[in-house]
């Protein structure tokens, strides 16, 4: 008898992976597709594309294999499906501007269970929609309105967490920061305590996004499907009495970004809809631009000569300023080198270090056949690490971007086509705001100098977070 409930066992297992192997195989039974390896059933190459992020160098998967297959497109198999890594200007090009009509944006499913709404997102009309509605809140005219709420954000900001110390840890500071800027500009939300409150739930979700897609309880995504849940409550509360304000008359258009959602989709739609909508904006904007605060720091600390240019500029500004309050956008528009500085650190640290599309129809690139429903990856950290684009592009050389900067599709911190980030000029604001404040009061050295081990996890963070001692302005 128990012979026979082994060997059923047995046959059962054995089964199913011949199973799960011929799956697996017919992914790629069609002739003509790009080179590469495709691992084993279910998890093919995931662990290797993990562990390169892990370890600091995404790109790695990425060039490893362009060296290997000595292609610019190779087929590999990542978050449970076959997929086609494209890379260069050509491939970069070829995605961007065939969304739509070849790809869709596409996410693990991980991230879907985690995010609901970003399903929502993916789709063409959402998509759509959501830029429509944040372009009016996103585009010069209101960014003007912003600089002042920054300015006052970073003023404050500087003064409570960096002042009076002798080190500090920045990765979590520059998160602070710029939570706190999204939260008065998108909710009204000012109160430092409701601030911290809800960026608790923001850090469970950021960091589960990429895990294992296990839910069990005490797992990082178990933690995030239960956080991303809590936060929709909280975010549908404030919805909520934001309608009844609205209705009492007691708010208007210019109030915040909620408010000017609320008045264009009307008063029927969902609270937890509109919830989710705002949610998405605060996770575009939440990890992305701190990181590229964070690795400022990081890089002004290692090249002297580039901090003492930043400071000139910025101090340039201040003598131009006398007698003025604060920052003005023209400011902002003064920022040239600044931003050449910024612009270099996305490129060595892409803060989207990639994204995913899904074949809507087959098609063939570059002599190969790609079938309908395959993945396709792009990736910034590989394109912006090839000499080709950029000579020697380990060197960090903000004067790349002096004159008319990089080639086409070379440089894609942002993405590309209609997906690309709408969020890009916000952050770029918030960005140099940051850099003003930061140079213009502080002098810093890193603890650990030689420590540049960045983990991408799921966004490329530095591994200790990078503790600063810091020295006031002399
Ligand atoms: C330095 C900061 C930022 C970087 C590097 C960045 C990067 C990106 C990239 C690469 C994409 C396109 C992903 C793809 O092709 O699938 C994207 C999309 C997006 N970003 Fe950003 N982002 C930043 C800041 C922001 C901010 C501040 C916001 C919100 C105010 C934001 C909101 C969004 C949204 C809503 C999308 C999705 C657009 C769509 O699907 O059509 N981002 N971002």
């Amino acid at each position: 008898m128990y012979m026979a409930i082994i060997f059923f066992f047995i046959s059962l297992i054995i089964i199913s992976l011949l199973f799960l192997l011929t799956k697996h195989r017919s992914h790629f039974s069609y002739p003509n597709l790009p080179p590469g390896k495709v691992g084993f059933p279910l998890i093919g190459e995931s662990l290797s594309f993990l562990s390169a992020g892990r370890q600091g160098h995404p790109e790695k998967f990425v060039i490893d294999r362009i060296g290997r297959f000595s292609s610019c497109l190779f087929k590999t198999h990542i978050f449970g499906s076959p997929t086609a890594v494209v890379t260069g200007a050509s491939g970069n090009r070829f995605l961007f501007t065939n969304e739509n009509k070849l790809v869709v944006s596409w996410w693990p499913d991980s991230v879907n269970k985690i995010f609901p709404s970003s399903t929502e997102t993916s789709s063409k009309e959402e998509a759509k929609k959501l830029r429509s509605l944040l372009m009016p809140f996103l585009k010069p005219e209101a960014l003007r309105r912003y600089v002042g709420v920054m300015d006052e954000i970073a003023d404050r900001h500087f003064q409570t967490e960096w002042a009076n110390k002798d080190q500090l840890i920045v990765f979590p500071l520059t998160k602070e920061f710029t939570f706190s800027i999204a939260c008065r500009l998108f909710l009204s939300m000012d109160d430092p305590k409701r601030v911290r409150k809800l960026e608790e739930p923001f850090k469970m979700v950021a960091t589960g996004v990429f895990s294992i897609p296990i839910d069990l309880p005490g797992t990082r995504f178990n933690r995030a499907i239960k956080a991303s849940r809590l936060l929709r409550r909280e975010v549908s509360k404030i919805v909520r009495l934001r309608k009844e304000e609205l209705k009492a008359g007691k708010s208007s258009a210019k109030h915040d970004i909620l408010t000017h959602l609320l008045m264009s989709i009307g008063g029927e739609t969902k609270d937890e809809d509109v919830a989710d909508k705002i949610i998405g904006l605060l996770i575009g904007g939440y990890d992305t631009a701190s990181i590229v605060c964070t690795f400022l720091v990081s890089y002004l600390a290692e090249f002297p000569d580039v901090y003492k240019r930043v400071l000139q500029e910025q101090k340039d500004i201040l003598k131009g300023n006398e007698g003025k309050e604060g920052l003005r956008w023209d400011d902002v528009e003064k920022m040239r080198y600044s931003w050449n500085v910024a612009c270099e650190v996305m490129r060595l640290v892409p803060p989207v270090p990639g994204a995913f599309r899904e074949a809507i129809d087959h098609f063939s690139f570059n002599g190969c056949y790609i079938p309908k429903g395959w993945k396709l990856y792009w990736s910034a950290f590989a394109t912006h690490k090839n000499p080709d684009y950029f000579r020697e592009p380990e060197i960090f050389e903000p004067n790349r971007f002096e004159g008319s900067g990089p080639k086409p599709y070379t440089y894609v911190p942002f993405g590309g086509g209609p997906r690309m980030c709408p969020g890009r000029e916000y952050a770029r604001l918030q960005i140099l705001i940051f850099m003003h404040h930061l140079v213009k009061r502080f002098k810093w050295e890193k603890v650990f100098p030689k420590e540049n081990k960045i983990v991408i996890d799921p966004f490329p963070v530095p591994a200790n977070g990078l503790p600063i001692n810091i020295f006031p302005q002399s």
